[in-house]
């Protein structure tokens, strides 16, 4: 199976002095699901920032869909970011912006004609079931409802990678169950690999996953 995340030794910190993640090593299958768990600061958001190329590596090496993140330029995250998504716990909506609009940012920067999408857009607050929402600003939605255009947002583009950072951290039962619906649709229609950080995997999820989780450093696969 082809791998679509590639790490060999891989050293992650914010200094020279502090290593977080320590000459990690494995690899992910494109197409798979897969969750990180590990204890508050082991390190789960510092991993996930890497493969997005958020946080420069210490040594070792990592590939992300084909594109190697060492020395990474402003050309190959450009490449890169057009093929992932990523749901941020925070959800970093644009608050100048109404949720359509929010939507349609990865839309507008991959090309999409218009019509398509507004279609696209139309297609996914359906599916996060925001469309009477849609001229609103974030700070006019609740949390839960913020995290679901920042759902539909990540998807809108089909990307082939989508991570996601405690995507239902702050969620209550009805906009978390939305949320991994998505998840699971983009991972078995869509054929995405998913990555979700978490604390907690769900207990009802119907698909098939992978679970690695971060200890002192090393990251390492449990089942
Ligand atoms: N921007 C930063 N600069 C310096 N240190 C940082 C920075 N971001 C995170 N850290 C440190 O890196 C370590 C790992 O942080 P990280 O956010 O990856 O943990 P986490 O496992 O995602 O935690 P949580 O479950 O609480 O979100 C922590 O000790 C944290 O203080």
């Amino acid at each position: 199976m082809d791998k679509i995340i590639i790490a060999d030794n891989l050293s992650l910190g914010y200094g020279k002095h502090e290593t977080i993640i320590s000459k990690a090593t494995f690899a992910i299958d494109s197409g798979s699901f897969v969750f990180i768990t590990g204890a508050s600061g082991s390190g789960k958001s510092t991993l996930l920032k890497s493969f997005f190329g958020a946080l420069p590596m210490l040594s070792g090496s990592l590939t992300v869909g084909g594109v190697d993140m060492d020395n990474i330029n402003t050309k190959k995250l450009n490449f890169l970011r057009r093929h992932v998504g990523i749901v941020f716990q925070d959800y970093k909506l644009v608050k100048e912006w109404t949720i359509e609009k929010n939507v349609m940012l990865p839309l507008l920067i991959n090309g999409y004609a218009r019509d398509i999408s507004e279609m696209q857009v139309e297609k996914l607050l359906g599916h996060v079931k925001l469309t009477h929402q849609r001229g609103k600003y974030p700070m006019e939605l609740s949390g839960g409802e913020q995290q679901r255009v920042a759902m539909a947002r990540a998807l809108a583009h089909n990307p082939i990678l989508i991570l996601a950072d405690e995507p239902t951290g702050n969620l209550d039962e009805y906009s978390s169950k939305v949320i991994w619906n998505l998840l699971e649709g983009a991972n078995t229609q869509l054929e995405a690999t998913v990555v979700v950080v978490t604390h907690h995997i769900p207990e009802t999820l119907g698909v098939k996953y992978k679970h690695y989780h971060i200890e002192h450093g090393d990251v390492y696969e449990v089942s």
